[in-house]
């Protein structure tokens, strides 16, 4: 059994504690709040995510990240893209031993346009890992929480990097696959989001069920266009951390995604829904990171752009969805064809 720590300790980074720790790890979940710290230890719950989900004996909150890192063979970085870099400093500041890292976020910098392994490489000395092991999928925090059966996906370009990751996580009620093809992996993961707030944006305007599938599948074509022109293996998009992510993202309630979109469809403004969900949505800002990726290697990203409209630039829902529905005539297989390269054209 292993070491291991989990830096962030919202709703994801509890959830896979309680995975670690029913796989015997001892789990050191760390918080830049001492106060939470003090009361995950005090009362086995974390009161402010996933409160009703009671966390064993071998989890234990550090606030000193030092303390937490000291001998630990793996560390699990679970906190908001856009905290990326600022935990990865730290961490550099008191590791010096060599451990697996393995990363849980999903989203874009859209200051940088990097994905959160190619951060998190820009921050970390070479030294102290291998290779950074992503970790993505259909994955809701609160069902994780309460065992339910869940499928995900570890990468890494090292297969050994991301089959000691699978060791760590798999058990018999979350069940892990490997994929070599970290940018496809990271991506899918990242810009499933956008989607997820379109549909519901969709289900605000109440809308129903046929725009709601035509936002996953024509979204999981231009995710899917982006991805390969970055370099990702368009069979990727069909695994558990393509589709498999769009459609748990788009259709659950429990994303926040899906809840933040929602509320803008039903005419909320972006700042009171932000304030309102109390937790990351990280789908805003990779809309944005998106849309500037789209624009500079000239894809074409049609419901991001529209998304963009609306979040950034006073677009009314409604007439991002007119926008869409009006667009110039399409040829479904040639959009799919080109996705997948040449072998595929008609
Ligand atoms: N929730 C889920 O079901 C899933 C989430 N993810 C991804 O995991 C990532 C984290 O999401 P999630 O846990 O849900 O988010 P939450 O909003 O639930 O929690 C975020 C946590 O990160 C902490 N945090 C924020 N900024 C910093 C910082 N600068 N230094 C240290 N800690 C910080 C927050 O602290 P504070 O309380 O002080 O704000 C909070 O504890 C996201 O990229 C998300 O997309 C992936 C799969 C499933
Ligand atoms: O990534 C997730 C599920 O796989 C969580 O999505 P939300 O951030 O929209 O809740």
């Amino acid at each position: 059994m292993a070491n291991v720590a989990v830096l962030g300790a919202g709703s994801w980074g509890t959830a896979l504690s309680v995975v670690l720790a029913d796989n015997y790890h001892d789990v050191r979940l760390w918080t830049h709040r001492k106060d939470q710290a003090q009361q995950i230890n005090e009362t086995h719950h974390n009161e402010k995510y996933l409160q009703e989900v009671s966390l064993p004996s071998n989890i234990v909150a550090y606030n000193d990240m030092e303390a937490a890192l000291q001998d630990v063979t793996a560390v699990v970085v679970v906190v908001p893209t856009k905290a990326i870099r600022e935990v990865c400093q730290q961490m550099k500041s008191v590791l010096s031993h060599k451990v697996t890292i393995i990363h849980a976020t999903k989203g874009i910098d859209p200051d940088s346009l990097k994905r959160v392994s190619e951060m998190m490489e820009e921050e970390l000395p070479d030294d102290i890992y291998e290779d950074i092991v992503v970790l993505s999928g259909p994955s809701h925090a609160e069902e994780v929480g309460l065992r339910q059966p869940t499928t995900v996906t570890v990468s890494s370009h090292t297969m050994k990097e991301a089959e000691i990751a699978q060791d760590l996580f798999i058990n018999e009620h979350f069940r892990v696959y490997t994929n070599p093809d970290v940018v496809g992996v990271e991506l899918g993961g990242a810009l499933k989001n956008i989607i997820a707030l379109g549909a519901g944006i969709s289900d605000g305007l109440g809308y129903g069920d046929n725009a709601k599938s035509a936002l996953i599948t024509r979204g999981l074509a231009e995710i899917a266009r982006l991805g390969t022109s970055m370099g990702a293996n368009p069979l990727t998009f069909a695994g558990l951390t393509g589709v498999g992510d769009l459609i748990v993202t788009c259709t659950s309630q429990h994303s926040r995604n899906w809840r933040a979109g929602n509320m803008l469809g039903k005419g909320y403004d972006l700042h009171d829904v932000l304030e309102h969900m109390g937790m990351v949505v990280e789908g805003v800002r990779t809309t944005n990171a998106a849309y500037k990726l789209s624009q500079s290697q000239q894809i074409e990203m049609p419901i991001t752009q529209g998304i963009e409209q609306l979040l950034f630039h006073g677009a009314a829902p409604k007439e991002v969805v007119d926008q869409l529905m009006t667009r110039g005539r399409r040829h479904e297989m040639e959009d799919l064809a080109n996705i997948l390269g040449d072998q595929y054209s008609s």
